[in-house]
């Protein structure tokens, strides 16, 4: 490829308008860029395929104003078949890709963060002490994800975030604290990629065999309406023990967070703020989605419940809870993804929180968990009660193991209460935006908080 980084990316920002909202980390949903422009473009090889890397901007138009995207594009003549899925369009004469679908373009990616060096303005820096193999085939992850992964041998996972943003980033820092306090529920950071401004990638151990807490909760919910004559506890694939366990973990996760970053007791003037705040999230949720009118009186006195709350206590959390952030291991659960709601702006994302927000997404997730499978179905009276049986056994399940180490959220009820509602309400918003088939779940839980 001949053509300076730049002028190759720019030729190709027409294409890009048209298959940027295709993908799935695309985050404003349903609106085509007006405009894309390219911020940064660099050539990360020259070889034949090409590597480029690219920051560009997507202007909204109407004012919504701009949003900055991370791009790896491969450049070929010619796309073979295994690529053919990847197409962005073309370059004058050659055909540009997604380049993290490509094995032989990622494992240069390994080589550079193995060598910790600086190419093209990215530094590729090894976590302290981490020894990074070379040679390990690449492959793209097949999940839906916020983010691009890749999977190198069955050693690396590197994270490329979609969206970098200036600034530390939560999900490295968390990591980094969680280390300090030697936790043994993260995966191991391995390398840092990163550009003078943002944070381009994270690279940490992939834990392989590892059980997606999701998939898990989901096989044993499968068990349980397969046969809707039993209860929950006297079917094989039970799940109370497991979220006992997770429960723990989170809880350790919170203590070792509280340790290595520390805790602040919320004045009272902080709790009026943060009430202000819960009723504004829900003003702007309302205004997205007109199907939430119906349960705002019920949002708004748990809210404003909390207006008399005592000395809360606030730290970093995990911030974005639910069974999809969980991996159990031969070694226990391992909780991933400490960006903080994909939503929410960098700044919201720094912010203490109370660690019943991560609580209350665990508990919020066994009810997905408990009521996906009955989502467009005929309403079906004994398979939605042992659902929902299955859902209060393993959230009470999850409090119990919870309170083996913290204190049982339990106890502080109204706050629970209403930091689950506000949950259910971002999701609301979320699947509304991203999946409109599932919005009924929040829904119908915010109908049975009533
Ligand atoms: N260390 C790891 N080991 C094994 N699988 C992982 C690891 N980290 C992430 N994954 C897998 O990658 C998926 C996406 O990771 P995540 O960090 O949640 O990305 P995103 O921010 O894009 O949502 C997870 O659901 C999990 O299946
Ligand atoms: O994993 P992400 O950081 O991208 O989180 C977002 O997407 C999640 C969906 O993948 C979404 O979680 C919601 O759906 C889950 C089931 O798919 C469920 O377990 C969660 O409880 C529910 O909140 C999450 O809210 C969103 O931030």
């Amino acid at each position: 490829m001949s053509t300076a980084p730049r002028h190759a990316v720019a030729a190709l920002t027409d294409d890009l308008a048209e298959w940027l909202p295709r993908q799935r980390w695309y985050a404003a949903k349903g609106s085509r860029p007006e405009r894309v422009g390219v911020r940064e473009a660099a050539q990360l090889s020259a070889g034949e395929p090409a590597l480029l890397h690219a920051i560009v901007e997507v202007d909204l138009g109407g004012g919504a104003g701009t949003e900055a995207y991370q791009l790896l594009i491969g450049v070929r003549p010619d796309l073979p078949e295994h690529l053919a899925h990847a197409g962005i369009g073309r370059i004058g004469g050659d055909c540009a890709y997604e380049a993290t679908q490509d094995p032989e373009l990622m494992s240069l990616l390994l080589r550079l963060m193995a060598s910790g060096e600086q190419t093209a303005g990215i530094r590729w820096t090894p976590e302290p002490g981490v020894q990074i193999a070379t040679g390990l085939r690449a492959r793209p992850i097949g999940v839906e994800q916020s983010n691009t992964s890749v999977i190198f041998g069955d050693q690396y996972i590197l994270k490329l975030f979609r969206r970098p943003s200036p600034g530390p980033n939560r999900d490295v820092e968390l990591h980094r604290a969680l280390l300090r306090a030697g936790s043994a529920q993260i995966a191991q950071p391995v390398a840092v990629v990163e550009s003078d401004e943002l944070v381009l990638g994270f690279a940490q151990t992939f834990l392989d065999n590892a059980a997606e807490g999701w998939a898990a909760a989901t096989a044993s919910v499968r068990d349980l309406l397969a046969e809707a004559d039993l209860f929950a506890r006297e079917v094989g694939g039970d799940f109370a023990a497991e979220a006992g366990r997770l429960g723990e973990a989170v809880a350790r996760v919170h203590r070792d967070l509280a340790e290595s970053m520390g805790v602040e007791h919320m004045p009272a003037d902080a709790v009026v703020a943060a009430v202000a705040e819960l009723h504004a999230r829900l003003d702007a949720a309302l205004a997205k989605v007109p199907e939430l009118a119906e349960h705002e009186p019920l949002v708004r006195a748990a809210f404003d419940a909390l207006r008399g709350l005592d000395g809360a206590v606030v730290q970093q959390v995990h911030g974005d809870l639910h069974l999809g952030q969980t991996l159990r291991t031969t070694s226990g659960w391992v909780l991933i993804d400490f960006e903080g709601e994909p939503m929410a702006s960098p700044a919201e994302r720094v912010r203490t929180r109370s660690p019943l927000r991560d609580v209350a997404g665990m508990l919020r997730s066994f009810d997905y968990a408990a009521l996906h499978l009955l989502a467009g179905t005929e309403p079906d009276h004994q398979l939605l009660t042992r659902a929902l049986e299955w859902a209060d056994r393993n959230r009470a399940a999850f409090c119990s193991g919870y309170a083996e180490v913290g204190g049982d959220p339990r106890e502080h009820g109204a706050l629970l209460r209403a930091l689950e509602l506000d949950k259910a309400v971002y999701e609301v918003v979320y699947e509304a935006s991203h999946r409109p088939d599932w919005l009924g779940i929040p829904l119908a839980a915010l109908r049975r908080y009533g």
